[in-house]
């Protein structure tokens, strides 16, 4: 049986003092969750939250990091800074990333392995455009990213992989897959996961849906079969909306 894991992704927002104020909320909303709950700050916010967090069944989740141990790489984060700092998680090629930093597959197969070796859980994005899901490529598309991410993995690693199911078009617009797509979409993923990697590794992998994921959407998402959780952009920002979805 998997556990449910509810992610939420601030993006580029909140300052130290809002995210600091936003933890202290969500502390007391959230404690009886039966689901894993991961805030993701930006990096200037990690350690406050971090210490916020402290003594409550909240996680966290850096946005990015890069694959490089150190060195000169200006305005990058280390998967070891984060290490040191206690982080659990780290979101990996988000859309967002893909699209407007050029994220490639190839840097985040370095990205997911270099993760584990740092005992970081990698929250995976892939997902399709609107284009590709008219055209019927949504699972080539998917099956391409997945099969690059997560390559050379061993299987206990691959074991604790979570996948964020993200259908671009979703993200930020109000639309959202319907309940019935993301989980046939959902479940090819972990088809994929399952060749790779066998179907005892596919089964323990927790794949979330993210897009658009509000507290009057999570209820019927969360009893689909193969949806494990969410990765929630805006609604993540409020502590009522975000304790709600968590709660659900
Ligand atoms: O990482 C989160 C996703 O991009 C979803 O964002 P959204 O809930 O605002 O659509």
């Amino acid at each position: 049986m998997r556990k449910a894991i509810i992610a939420g992704n601030w993006k580029m927002n909140k300052t130290v003092e809002e995210a600091v104020k936003m933890v202290e909320e969500l502390k007391s909303l959230v404690k009886d969750a039966t689901c894993d709950v991961v805030v993701c700050p930006t990096f200037v916010c990690l350690d406050a939250v971090k210490k916020a967090a402290a003594g409550s069944n909240i996680k966290v989740a850096a946005q990015n990091m890069h694959f490089e141990e150190s060195g000169a790489f200006t305005g990058e984060v280390a998967p070891g800074m984060l290490e040191a700092m206690g982080i659990e998680y780290v979101v990996l090629g988000h859309s967002e990333r893909r699209e407007y930093f050029n994220e490639t597959d190839e840097a985040l197969n370095k990205k997911v392995k270099k993760a584990f070796e740092h005992n970081i859980t990698p929250i995976l994005c892939c997902g399709e455009s609107l284009e590709q899901r008219e055209n019927g490529t949504t699972n080539k598309v998917i099956e391409a990213q997945i099969k690059a991410d997560i390559a050379g993995l061993t299987n206990d690693q691959a074991a604790k992989l979570v996948i964020a199911y993200e259908p671009i078009w979703a993200i930020g617009t109000g639309k959202t897959a319907t309940d019935e797509q993301a989980n046939e979409t959902i479940k090819a993923i972990r088809a994929m996961v399952a060749e790779m990697y066998g179907a005892e590794v596919a089964d323990k992998v927790r794949i979330q849906y993210g897009g658009s994921v509000k507290p009057n959407t999570i209820k019927a998402q969360m009893a689909m079969s193969d949806i494990d959780g969410a990765l929630v952009g805006g609604a993540s920002l409020v502590a009522s909306d975000f304790s709600a979805i968590v709660n659900y």
